[in-house]
């Protein structure tokens, strides 16, 4: 939490002004932010300087692991984060590829479970970095990735937390995620929550134990709408202790994650937070 609010107020003591032509909006933005997580440790880096939703992102990213590919399927699992891409952007509507109402094309786990091979045919990424894990093999090489370049166009969005690269070091399971673009103020608050499920997740289904979770993002922002509320109002606030996530324990391969897992299998334990704030977000 504490890293959290260097980063916000970081971005307002030395971003730069950049014009954003995809949302028409001016961010103030930084280069380089490095943040780290004590997944070992159990700390859960959940904003407590305003209420914040981490069951809808632990959905999200739920979504992405099953390769979800439209907002009805992500709102079924409890998020309502793909509506506006699916549904409201410009360019996306006018896309002929787009399928209809709430279809969000190829986009992130979509991507990650069926990538294409130059030479035909496609890998599911999750599924090689998952049976290499739970074998106790690590081959310098356990990414996970969202990102193809030459299929932007099939999709509403490019990924942003676009690439999750696992290492184990004995019977201990890192994570080293990456994110190109960051919305401090709303995106951040999940993409933190993100980071730390998918080592604890991923290590309870493969066998070993989490270590750090480390999250390195490359262009972070704050949109000139949300300035007021993070400077005059969520940075004036005091953070709580850290909460404590709680993961049913009957989750124990990548099939319960596919099939019967809920949001509801995952708790917070001593989550004390200040007043909800809503910020203006940007499609
Ligand atoms: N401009 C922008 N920022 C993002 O963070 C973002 C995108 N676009 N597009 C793709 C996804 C969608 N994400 C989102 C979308 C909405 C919220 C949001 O509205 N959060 C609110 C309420 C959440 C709730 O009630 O469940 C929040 O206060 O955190 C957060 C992340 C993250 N990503
Ligand atoms: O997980 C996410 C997804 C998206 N964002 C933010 C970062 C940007 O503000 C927009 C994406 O816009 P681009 O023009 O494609 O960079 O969404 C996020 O913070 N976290």
């Amino acid at each position: 939490m504490k890293q959290y609010l260097a980063l916000c107020q970081r971005i307002i003591d030395e971003g730069v002004w950049v014009e954003n032509a995809r949302t028409g909006k001016k961010c103030l933005t930084v280069i380089n932010a490095d943040l780290t997580y004590d997944v070992d440790r159990g700390e859960f880096p959940l904003v407590t300087t305003r209420k914040s939703f981490y069951k809808a992102a632990i959905a999200e990213i739920i979504g992405y692991l099953r390769g979800y590919d439209n907002a009805r399927d992500f709102r079924a699992i409890g998020t309502r984060t793909w509506d506006a891409n699916a549904n409201q952007n410009s360019d996306w509507l006018a896309n002929p590829v787009r399928k209809g109402e709430d279809d969000c094309g190829f986009i992130y786990g979509a991507v990650a479970r069926n990538f294409p091979k130059p030479d035909g045919g496609s890998v599911d990424l999750l599924r090689k970095v998952y049976d290499d894990l739970k074998n106790g093999k690590d081959d310098r090489g356990e990414i996970l990735t969202f990102y193809h370049p030459g299929a932007f166009h099939l999709g509403c969005l490019r990924p942003c937390m676009y690439s999750h690269h696992f290492s184990l070091l004995g019977d201990t399971l890192y994570l080293n995620s990456t994110q190109r673009s960051c919305d401090v103020p709303l995106g951040l608050n999940f993409n933190m929550v993100q980071v730390y499920f998918l080592l604890a997740i991923m290590a309870q289904i493969t066998g070993h134990k989490p270590g750090k979770a480390y999250h390195k993002i490359v262009n972070a922002h704050i949109y000139e709408d949300q300035l007021e509320l993070m400077r005059d109002v969520q940075l004036k606030r005091e953070p709580f202790a850290p909460p404590t996530l709680k993961i049913n324990p009957d989750i124990k391969t990548l099939e319960d994650l596919e099939t019967w897992v809920t949001v509801d299998d995952f708790e917070i334990e001593g989550y004390q937070f200040h007043a909800p704030i809503q910020y203006p977000f940007s499609v």
